[in-house]
């Protein structure tokens, strides 16, 4: 249902500019205290980026002060820019992962030298979003969002091993050119296969924009397992390892890539044990992964890897908790019933189901969830929008992403709840994270 906006806010826009300016100015004075309360330095664009130099903007009341200003500033340009303007820009966006695939694929940061006139035009697109900066005409440095993909080796040894190009790195490049490359051809064919009656609205994960865009019937994840698609499945790889970091005691991490979350919590928490599930050919590369890096644990039956379909019946044993990490959010209602139905059929009454995944937001008030604990949160200043709005903006690409590979999607905290009901578990508990997490949510499941 939709209803004319005037019924719905206010039509002073002076007013509603002044609002948005006041969240601005007092967040900027809430970010200065901490800053100085820390004695951290809230970190420069210039800079380039580590994990190390994020001290200060992790801090929590930075975060939300962060938070509110991104979601201020794109609500304040909405209003004073033009609006043809504004609908151009976003109709044109798509320029921009195109000019970031080139400047990864060409190590442009690794090479950040006199690039020629062809090049230059793509990073001036660039430097206009604030990546890499032009220094003087056609000459551009690098800057603290540009760094996020410069691995810092040199082009000749990238050259050398290109497979090697992420190894020992952030591997930030590697999510992107996922995005760029195995992503973005989905979402240009997207609005015919939205409009086609054969095919739209579909659940299949063989009837999608990926399956148009790339010619082929196969589902996602198997058309990875084409030999020709060998280095988009090793760089989807690094590109998860990159964000898995947490998992839980006797976990059985069902679609669980190569077990990096396991292997981060086994070096903090020795005493757990853990069952990786994924696809064969993904736990053969786990295999090498854990004979690289902790093979102890292969050894001593720590970590088990196990080939195990998400659609046939769990080995009967005793499991803490069934933990599914970046999983539902690939598939349709219909094959996450069935995944966690399977599942809750291999549970007893101690085990935890921990689904982390994004869990969006309504953009307008959303219907109370407070019977489920951690589900209520306080509402962002007014007039910024309830689900903070660009500071979200993430969650709502991944989910356009999840239906474009695979007919799957991010869910708000009723459709999870909703899913659990249907297969046997019920949603007890929520964990957010901070309002700059991306699919870092978590829902906890009891069996009932
Ligand atoms: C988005 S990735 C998430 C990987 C990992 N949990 C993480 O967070 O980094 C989804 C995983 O599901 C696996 N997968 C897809 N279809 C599967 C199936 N039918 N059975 C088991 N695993 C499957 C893929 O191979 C992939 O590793």
């Amino acid at each position: 249902m939709f209803l004319q906006t005037d019924a719905v806010l206010g039509e002073d826009a002076i007013a509603e500019l002044k609002a948005l300016a006041d969240i601005i100015n007092k967040s900027i004075a809430t970010i200065e205290t901490s800053m100085k309360d820390s004695s951290l330095a809230y970190p420069s664009p210039a800079a380039s980026f580590s994990p190390q130099s994020e001290a200060g903007r992790n801090i929590p009341e930075v975060q939300t002060a962060g938070s509110n200003i991104v979601a201020a500033a794109s609500q304040l340009i909405s209003i004073v820019r033009p609006p043809p303007l504004t609908l151009i820009a976003y109709a044109l966006q798509f320029h921009v992962p195109t000019a970031l695939r080139i400047a990864i694929i060409t190590h442009t940061a690794e090479i950040l030298r006199d690039a020629g006139p062809q090049l230059a035009r793509v990073l001036r697109l660039l430097a206009t979003n604030h990546v890499f900066v032009e220094v003087a005409p056609d000459v551009f440095a690098s800057n603290r969002l540009s760094s996020m993909f410069d691995t810092g080796k040199s082009v000749e040894e990238i050259i050398a091993h290109p497979e090697k190009k992420y190894e020992g790195t952030i591997a930030f490049g590697a999510l992107l050119e996922h995005f760029t490359d195995d992503v973005f051809p989905t979402s240009a064919v997207l609005p015919n296969v939205i409009v086609d009656p054969k095919v739209g609205r579909l659940n299949d994960p063989t009837k999608t924009a990926f399956n148009q865009a790339f010619k082929t019937d196969l589902p996602f994840f198997e058309w990875f397992d084409l030999p020709e698609q060998t280095h988009r499945m090793a760089r989807f790889g690094i590109a998860m390892d990159g964000g898995a970091r947490l998992a839980a005691p006797d976990t059985i991490i069902q679609g669980g890539g190569v077990g990096s979350q396991c292997m981060s919590l086994a070096k903090h928490y020795p005493q757990l044990s853990f069952a990786v599930q994924d696809r064969a050919p993904v736990i053969q590369e786990g295999v090498e992964f854990w004979t690289k890096s902790l093979p102890n644990y292969i050894e001593s039956g720590k970590v088990l890897l196990e080939a195990q379909d998400f659609f046939t019946p769990q080995p009967v044993r005793k499991v803490s908790v069934f933990l599914l990490r970046m999983v539902l959010h690939d598939w349709s209602d219909e094959y996450c019933i069935k995944m966690l139905r399977l599942l809750r059929a291999a549970a007893d009454e101690s085990t935890k189901l921990l689904i982390v995944d994004n869990i969006v937001s309504y953009a307008c008030n959303e219907t109370s969830t407070n019977n489920i604990r951690g589900a209520e949160r306080p509402l962002p200043p007014t007039p910024l929008l309830p689900n903070l709005g660009h500071t979200s903006v993430i969650a709502y690409y991944t989910d356009l992403t999840m239906m474009t590979l695979l007919n799957g999607h991010e869910r708000t905290l009723l459709e999870v709840q909703g899913l659990m009901k249907e297969s046997g578990w019920k949603l007890v508990e929520v964990y957010y994270g901070d309002p700059f997490a991306v699919g870092q949510s978590k829902a906890i499941g009891v069996p009932v």
